[in-house]
């Protein structure tokens, strides 16, 4: 969609007749000046730009009536005539902005866009959108979707503490970001094998004490980060999840899986106890019968059984899963995000504070089990390698 597109073309309904009086050409004595050429340039550039959204046309409405007007001189609009309210409000926030600065302005913007509208025509090899400041996930944003992909796939994607604490950064941040909806995945053939079991290995001289309960500290903030999370979250399990990686999904709004995937919750053959919100969530999702197989007697569930039992949203052959899931999430990024927002806050805000109560019942159940032999003695056979799920 070119900026010069009809109301009918513009998605989001509250600037739905915003028309950027750029287009109107009707540039007054005073602009015109030593940047005019500059300023009617940007008016011409403005025509051939991809839509940027309604904020930034916002802009470049106010930055126009300043440039060309001065000051905000007309009478603030009603509260239900939203969309001139809007375009009120973006002018007068300028306040006495000088029409010089205000055309600059204007020119600085159009330049910004153009330049940004050119590289995004390539694709970028992932490296270069990567986000800086992450060991153990790679986090790219693209196409108003924030990917937080788990990368640790020599160790099938097993959450260190460093992994769960970057988790809860990209979350935090992908929370504020302008994208529209958050989705965790895994690199490699695992989406992720589950708590790393070397966590229980580095004791600090304080005790196994102190790690338990600095432990379940950190599983307490991490599950909280899911539960508050404010837009969609998608899940795309690229391959076999367990443990932790499976319970949290029942906090997820929409699971896609590949016929790979696997899911499988073995706490009672590691001594440990069910978290994530699972004991709440997976009884809801599946019933208590089909939950009870799952987190009592850790049975595996191919991506077919989940998606039959509610877990899981929708199952892709392997061989398309990337292209079919990348495509619908496409899409989807597209909607509207404060109504995708508003919907999911709808759907799940009643049962936040029950479910920040059994994730912390959870938390402090689980500090009791890793101090148990049940779970110590699992835990070593698989560090010395006697046992593997
Ligand atoms: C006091 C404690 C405080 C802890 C603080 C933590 C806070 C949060 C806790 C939340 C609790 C969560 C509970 C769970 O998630 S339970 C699930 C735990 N996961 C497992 O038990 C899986 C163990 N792994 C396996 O059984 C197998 O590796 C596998 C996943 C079936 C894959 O088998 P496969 O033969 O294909 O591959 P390998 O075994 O050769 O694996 C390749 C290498 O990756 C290492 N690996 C894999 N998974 C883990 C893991 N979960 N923890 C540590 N290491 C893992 C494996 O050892 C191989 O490494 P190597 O090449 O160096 O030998």
């Amino acid at each position: 969609a070119r900026l010069a597109y009809s109301a009918e073309q513009i998605s989001v309904p509250v600037c739905s007749s915003l028309q950027v009086p750029a287009l109107q050409l009707h540039v007054s004595k005073t602009a015109m000046r030593a940047s005019q050429k500059d300023f009617e340039s940007a008016l011409s550039q403005v025509k051939l730009l991809k839509d940027p959204g309604n904020e930034v046309k916002l802009k470049l409405y106010a930055l126009y009536k300043q440039a060309t007007e001065g000051p905000c001189n007309t009478p603030k609009p009603g509260v239900f005539d939203l969309i001139n309210k809007a375009k009120w409000d973006a002018w007068n926030a300028l306040g006495s902005l000088p029409k010089e600065t205000a055309r600059q302005n204007y020119v600085d913007l159009v330049s910004g866009l153009s330049s940004s509208s050119d590289s995004s025509s390539q694709v970028k090899p992932e490296a270069d959108r990567k986000q800086p400041g992450y060991e153990t996930l790679v986090v790219t944003s693209e196409d108003s979707i924030t990917k937080i992909m788990m990368n640790r796939p020599a160790k099938k994607n097993a959450m260190t503490t460093q992994m769960y604490n970057e988790i809860m950064l990209a979350l935090k941040a992908a929370s504020k970001d302008d994208s529209a909806i958050t989705v965790l995945t895994g690199n490699g053939d695992y989406y992720s094998s589950g708590n790393d079991l070397s966590n229980f290995t580095d004791i600090p001289p304080e005790g196994i004490e102190e790690k338990a309960k600095s432990g379940a500290i950190l599983l307490r903030d991490f599950v909280d980060c899911f539960i508050d999370f404010p837009k969609p979250l998608i899940a795309v399990v690229n391959g076999p999840a367990v443990g932790i990686s499976v319970t949290i999904l029942g906090l997820f709004d929409t699971v896609y899986a590949s016929n790979r995937a696997t899911f499988h919750t073995p706490f009672s053959h590691l001594g440990q106890s069910p978290e994530g919100c699972s004991s709440y969530t997976f009884p809801k999702i599946m019933g208590p019968a089909k939950a009870a197989e799952m987190l009592i007697f850790g049975k595996k569930l191919t991506a077919a059984e989940a998606c039959a039992q509610g877990l899981v949203t929708e199952v892709f052959p392997d061989s398309t899963f990337q292209k079919e899931v990348w495509t619908r999430l496409k899409a989807y990024s597209k909607l509207p995000p404060n109504a995708m927002r508003i919907s999911k806050q709808v759907i799940r805000n009643r049962e936040k504070e029950k479910l920040h109560a059994i994730n912390a019942e959870e938390s402090r159940v689980l500090q009791e089990r890793w101090l148990s032999d049940e779970c110590t003695n699992a835990v070593m056979n698989f560090l010395t390698r006697k046992a593997k799920l």
